[in-house]
């Protein structure tokens, strides 16, 4: 086991401002997908912790609920400036548990940390409104009051960001929250707790269940009734699973699903930052995002230049270990995303696409894999359909708009598509004609704190981060207010 000296490693569940080991002292091991060591042993939570973390998290409600919108966004204010005080820390173990490269993990914990930021101000803008009333003698207004205990289940390829762009709008809203990080990605979800505790967040108001067995702590959190709010991102395999564990007892649902995006490149677009931009969104945390190119279209009178510079671009991308600041492509989460990866590259020669460079392990062994340019892809192929989550860009050849989106829309995913073009009429039309939550217009990078995060189709349901974000952890109370009259006035 390697030796991790970091003051914000902690290895126990936290539960009502606790550090706890299981009941059965069970523990799992954390590895570094760098070299395969193990990096820490976590206390192994399973249904018994998450009934005592419902119970911890619904005993805090009240007061934290009656906290003012100011006070818990001083809370977060000061949470969020020890999150940007311990960057590098938290980045380290980001690296450690996840593999991203340095600058990658030290660009997620400005991210997550924009959201605490961001949450704390839109917190103190939680706004009712009075309605004119029909009728005489009454009056209508509506005010907005937090949901209550949530559950957040979280995804091991964003530990830090894809969790405080829940629980920053739940404290913010006065819900408390219960949640169980990926089990491959505990220790950045364990060091935020740490922080939130030093910046004044009450016990029971955070609550994190790490666990191997997520069947048996979802099971818990989707059927309790105490559990008013499910917020999950993952696949959408297992969020279509929860959706159906939370209607029983109809509990809210925000679900950041899988992604399917298409990069479009036409004709008129500057090839360069079509390039520039493919690099971005294909290649960030070694493919290994939800908004990640999946399909990149290329129209026919481009296609061989585009193919060719991006090719040089990416065969410059630096493989290797966070351990070297140079790396741009860290190693995959697991064996079973490289043999996703290899499967995805294999259907695909079969069935006559050609390597334009990649296309296997990586030298350096183990988890890391060449970045990867496929050409000559078709819709016959895995690739053009399910989500690779690798370092693998398959070029699809298209001759027209109307042939770019209908290739474009041929999914069952709606989450993030990106195109390259100057014409203003076309980049209107085909932004109004793609079906996804997202769309980035010669840009690779889209996410922020202040945009709608989100999807449609089977990407999900709802929207993270924005003014919208926080609207998912609040219900709207509709108060009547009647026997208004002057006396005799009836
Ligand atoms: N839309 C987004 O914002 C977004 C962000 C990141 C990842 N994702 C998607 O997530 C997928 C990759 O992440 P992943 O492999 O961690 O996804 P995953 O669905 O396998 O796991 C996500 C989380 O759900 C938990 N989980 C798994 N089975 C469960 C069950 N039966 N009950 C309760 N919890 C369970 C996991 O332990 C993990 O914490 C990709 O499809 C990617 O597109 C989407
Ligand atoms: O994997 C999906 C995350 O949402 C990544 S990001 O928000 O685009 O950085």
């Amino acid at each position: 086991m390697s030796n991790v000296s970091s003051s914000l490693l902690r290895q126990q569940a936290y539960i009502n401002g606790q550090w706890v080991s299981a009941e059965d002292g069970a523990v799992f091991e954390v590895t570094n997908p760098a070299n395969g060591e193990v990096i820490a042993k976590v206390s192994d939570a399973g249904a018994a912790e998450t009934k005592r973390a419902i119970s911890a998290a619904q005993q805090a409600l009240p007061a934290w609920r009656a906290q003012t919108a100011k006070q818990r966004s001083q809370i977060l204010q000061r949470w969020f400036r020890l999150m940007m005080d311990n960057q590098q820390a938290l980045a380290e173990l980001l690296s450690l548990e996840q593999g991203k490269p340095q600058a990658e993990a030290m660009g997620e914990i400005a991210y997550g940390a924009s959201f605490i930021e961001w949450f704390a101000e839109e917190g103190k803008r939680v706004y009712g409104e009075t309605i004119p009333c029909p009728l005489p003698g009454r009056r209508i207004s509506t005010i907005k009051q937090p949901v209550g205990v949530v559950a957040a289940i979280t995804p091991w390829n964003f530990p830090n960001a894809m969790i405080t762009r829940k629980v920053g709008p739940a404290l913010a809203a006065g819900c408390t929250v219960v949640l169980k990080p990926a089990a491959e990605t505990p220790l950045s979800a364990l060091a935020l707790a740490v922080l939130a505790e030093e910046a004044g967040v009450p016990a029971g108001v955070l609550n994190i269940v790490p666990g191997l067995d997520a069947a048996a702590i979802g099971g818990v959190l989707t059927q309790s009734p105490v559990v008013r709010k499910l917020s999950f991102t993952g696949s959408t395999r297992i969020g279509k699973l929860l959706m159906a564990q939370s209607a029983e007892t109809v509990k809210k649902l925000s679900l950041e699903l899988g992604g399917n995006a298409p990069f479009i490149v036409f004709d008129d677009a500057d090839l360069d930052a079509a390039v520039q931009g493919a690099l971005a969104a294909k290649f960030r945390n070694s493919g290994q995002t939800c908004v990640c190119a999946n399909r990149i279209l290329v129209q026919a009178g481009v296609y061989d230049e585009f193919a060719k510079r991006l090719s040089q671009a990416v065969q410059a991308l630096k493989v290797g270990p966070a351990t070297d600041p140079a790396s741009q492509q860290g190693p995959l989460i697991n064996q079973a995303a490289v043999d996703k990866a290899k499967a995805h590259i294999a259907d695909a020669l079969s069935h006559g696409a050609s390597l334009v460079t990649g296309g296997d392990s990586h030298s350096l062994g183990g988890l890391f894999f060449q970045p990867t340019i496929l050409r000559d892809v078709d819709e016959s192929m895995r690739i053009a359909h399910e989500e690779t989550f690798g370092p693998v860009a398959p070029l699809i050849k298209f001759h027209d708009e109307t042939g770019a989106i209908r290739l474009a829309n041929q999914t069952e995913s709606g989450l993030a598509a990106y195109f390259y073009s100057r014409d203003i009429g076309r980049i209107y039309r085909v932004a109004e004609a793609l079906e996804s939550g997202m769309v980035g217009i010669n840009e690779g990078l889209i996410s922020n704190e202040v945009a709608p995060f989100g999807g449609i189709k089977q990407s999900g349901l709802g929207r993270e981060g924005s003014r919208y974000g926080i609207e998912d952890y609040l219900e709207v109370k509709y108060l009547c207010f009647g026997g208004l009259e002057a006396p005799g006035a009836k």
